[in-house]
């Protein structure tokens, strides 16, 4: 279970405002994270991960503290249990893509490399680098390498939002495949109507630094008065199957 209230101050284009979400997230929920640009979605996931410190409040996950400001806890990004998978793949340019997972394993004859190999069917261009693959490939290794560690909760800041259609619904069957397969907590960033509705278990909506709605997308997408508090939901050109869960 994640649970998080923070706040900070950040500086937007229309002057400084304070983010401050409040939510708790049960374990193997899958979250969808909408809002508009700016709203502060990639700062609060940062500071879900360690990356950025909260001016104020607490994070708790499995009821071990991983911030809180009137204890002064603040656990390093390395000691919490998560991965991070972001929209332009991160991977190392000068390692091959097994070598970019040994190096996330922590050692060169980790046997999870050649799993996540197979389970990304990437074994046939485990030799390659970054730049002889395609986008879609690409992403498929940064997945891997974000869950090459075991995390609890993995984080998806719109990492599908540069691919083509085809190869995006195969890489959300892929995520929500291993989503369920190694138990996580996942929360993505999307603005796509069709990956919202087939991929989140619940959609929270940031506006003006908190959350102004949430619950099971398909509600929140549907509604009629169109209220879903983001107005930054895209058609999308998928259909959105129903998951099979
Ligand atoms: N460390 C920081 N200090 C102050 N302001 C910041 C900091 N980091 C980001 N900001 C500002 O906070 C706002 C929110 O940024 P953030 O990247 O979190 O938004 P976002 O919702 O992810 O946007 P987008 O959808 O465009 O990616 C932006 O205006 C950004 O310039």
């Amino acid at each position: 279970m994640i649970s998080l209230n923070v706040c900070k101050c950040l500086r937007g284009a229309q002057g400084p405002f304070v983010l401050h979400p409040a939510f708790t997230i049960p374990r193997g929920q899958f979250v969808v994270l909408n809002g508009t640009s700016g709203t502060g979605k990639t700062t609060l996931l940062r500071m879900l991960a360690g990356l950025e410190t909260p001016d104020d409040g607490r994070i708790l996950v499995d009821g071990e503290t991983w911030f809180d400001k009137n204890e002064r806890v603040c656990v390093p990004p390395q000691k919490r249990s998560i991965g991070f998978v972001f929209q332009n793949y991160a991977l190392f340019p000068s390692m091959t893509v097994r070598r970019n997972l040994e190096f996330a394993a922590g050692r060169r004859k980790d046997p999870r490399v050649d799993m996540f190999l197979s389970m990304i069917e990437l074994e046939e261009l485990q030799y390659r680098y970054p730049e002889e693959l395609s986008g879609g490939q690409q992403q498929r290794v940064a997945l891997a390498r974000a869950l090459i560690r075991r995390p609890k909760i993995l984080l998806l800041d719109e990492p599908l939002s540069a691919l083509d259609e085809a190869i995006r619904e195969k890489l959300q069957e892929e995520i929500l495949r291993l989503h369920q397969e190694l138990g996580l907590t996942s929360i993505l960033v999307s603005h796509d109507r069709a990956e919202i509705l087939r991929m989140g278990d619940r959609i929270l909506v940031l506006q003006e630094g908190g959350l102004t709605c949430e619950g099971p997308p398909f509600h929140i997408i549907t509604r009629p008065d169109e209220k879903n508090g983001s107005g930054v939901i895209s058609a999308g050109s998928g259909n959105p199957a129903r998951r099979s869960t």
